[in-house]
C-alpha cells in the first residue's frame, strides 16, 4: 500500500523526464501499480485512514510521483454533488492519456495549486485549457474518449504535466503570480 514516503519530492530528477508510453497488455505488476496509485488517493480521502495514514487528501497522482516513469495517472475527483456524495466527479486508473483537443478558453482554480510531490506553497494562477478532450486506455488497452471541464479538466491536465515533467509552478507568471488576461475562467 502507498504512503507519502513512497511520493518523490521536488528536486528528485524523476519529477523532470518525460515518461514512457505503456505497452499492452500489461504486466501484473503494472495493473497493481496503477491500482495501488487510486487505492492511494482512496485512503487519502477517508479521514480515518488519512489520518491513521498521514495522507494528503489527494485527488491524482502520476506514476513518475512514485518514482515509475510510465505514462500512466490515477484520479478521484470527489463528487461536488450533496445530493450523491458517493458518486466521484471522475475517477480511474488511466493508461497513455492524451489531450487530443481543448476550448480555447483556459480557466484555472481560485485558490491556484498545490502538489503532492511539493512541500511548500507556490502562490499564483495556474492557467490551464478550461475543457478538454481526453483520450486514453483502461487496463484491458481498450481506448476511451471522454470531454472534461471544471475541476476534474483541471486535475488531469495538472497529472499528464508530471508525464512530461512539467510542474505547476512551470505555469505561474513570475513577474505577476495573479495576473490573468480576459477570458480565463477562475474556478472556486
Ligand atoms: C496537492 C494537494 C493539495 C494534496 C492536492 N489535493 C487536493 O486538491 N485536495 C483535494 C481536493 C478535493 F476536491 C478533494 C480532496 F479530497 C482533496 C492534490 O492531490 N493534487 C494532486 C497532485 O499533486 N498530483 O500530482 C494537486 C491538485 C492541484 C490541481 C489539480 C490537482
Ligand atoms: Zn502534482
Amino acid at each position: 500500500m502507498l504512503t507519502m514516503k513512497d511520493i518523490i519530492r521536488e528536486g528528485n530528477p524523476t519529477l523532470r523526464e518525460v515518461a514512457a508510453e505503456v505497452e499492452f497488455p500489461l504486466s501484473d505488476a503494472e495493473k497493481k501499480i496503477g491500482n495501488d496509485m487510486l487505492e492511494f488517493l482512496a485512503n487519502s480521502q477517508d479521514p480515518e485512514k488519512a489520518e491513521e495514514l498521514e495522507l494528503r487528501g489527494g485527488v491524482g497522482l502520476a506514476a513518475p510521483q512514485i518514482d515509475v516513469k510510465k505514462r500512466m495517472i490515477a484520479v478521484l475527483v470527489p463528487s461536488m454533488d450533496p445530493e450523491n456524495p458517493d458518486v466521484p466527479e471522475f475517477s480511474g486508473v488511466l493508461y497513455n492519456p492524451k489531450i487530443v483537443s481543448h476550448s480555447v478558453q483556459d480557466a484555472c482554480l481560485g485558490d491556484g495549486e498545490g502538489c503532492l510531490s511539493v512541500d511548500r506553497d507556490v502562490p499564483g494562477y495556474v492557467v490551464r485549457h478550461a475543457r478538454i478532450t481526453l483520450s486514453y486506455q483502461d487496463e484491458t488497452g481498450e481506448t476511451h474518449k471522454v470531454r472534461l471541464k471544471n475541476y476534474p479538466a483541471i486535475v488531469v491536465q495538472h497529472e499528464i504535466d508530471h508525464l512530461n515533467g512539467v510542474m505547476f509552478y512551470d505555469h505561474i507568471n513570475s513577474k505577476n503570480p495573479f495576473e490573468l488576461k480576459d477570458g480565463v475562467l477562475i474556478l472556486d
